[in-house]
């Protein structure tokens, strides 16, 4: 395989928005391998539960566990203390929940991992949901100013926390990169190739243009998980992803 094919893989985190276990070990099955990691929500832990973090993690595949944890610090500690245990590669809060809470979560998740006397899973948090464009950010929830300036200033409050990276929208993934430095994790979920419907995603991009702007990790769920052949669909993601490497 190439190294651009390989880089691609790596960097594929794969969104298992789905209702039980069977129907996530049966796209685990289908495309682990093809992508670098799986990515575990609300939906799919609610429905399913903690175990199937561990279960995932049995199979030795890479687990994002993407809870966007969003309260008082003590609280969000406590919960971050309890997900340490289960294994996860990255686990996520919301940068809106202010620098406290976000220390409490990394202090607590390392106090948690060594407990057990395992890798603490990497903190990362949420910026702006990528569902959310400049009218809604202004209007609705009446922020000031502009959305990419907003991210850029939660990612300097988390890098200041000591958090390893953020998720945000790939149009943000410049000016991040500028104000965080290389090292900082850019996740982007928002993903939109040109044969995919765009849906509820609002501040989209295609995947070579992700990957060209120096994303460290694209999240696509729909675009594969829905698709007819969800292993074909992959491969149709990474031969863009190279185009942009
Ligand atoms: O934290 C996330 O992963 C996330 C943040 C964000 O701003 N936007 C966003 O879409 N996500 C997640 O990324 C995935 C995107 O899925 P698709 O829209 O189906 O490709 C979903 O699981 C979302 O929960």
């Amino acid at each position: 395989m190439d190294n651009k094919m390989q880089l691609a893989k790596d960097k594929l985190i794969v969104a298992l928005d789905v209702d039980t276990i069977e129907r996530a070990e049966a796209l685990v099955k289908q495309l682990n391998g093809t992508v670098g990691m799986f990515k575990v929500g609300m939906q799919l832990f609610y429905s399913a539960g903690p175990d199937i973090v561990r279960r995932l993690k049995e199979q030795g595949v890479k687990v994002f566990l993407d809870l966007k944890l969003h309260d008082i610090p003590n609280t969000v500690g406590q919960a971050a203390k309890a997900l340490a245990g289960l294994g996860a590669d990255i686990i996520n809060v919301h940068a809106s929940g202010g620098s406290a809470m976000m220390r409490a979560a990394a202090e607590a998740l390392q106090e948690g991992a060594g407990v057990l006397n395992i890798p603490a899973p990497k903190l990362i948090s949420v910026t702006i949901l990528t569902s959310i464009d400049q009218n809604t950010f202004s209007g609705e929830i009446g922020l000031p100013g502009d959305i990419k300036d907003k991210v850029r200033d939660w990612a300097l409050l988390t890098k200041g926390a000591g958090l390893q990276g953020v998720v945000c929208s790939p149009r943000e993934i410049e000016i991040i990169r500028e104000a965080c430095g290389q090292e900082f994790e850019i996740i982007t979920p928002g993903i939109r190739p040109s044969w995919s419907v765009t849906g509820d995603q609002k501040r989209i991009m295609t995947p070579a243009e992700a990957i060209g702007l120096g994303a460290s990790y694209l999240v696509v769920g729909r675009p594969i998980t829905g698709a007819a052949d969800p292993f074909d669909a992959a491969g149709r993601v990474l031969v863009e992803m190279t185009e942009g490497i």
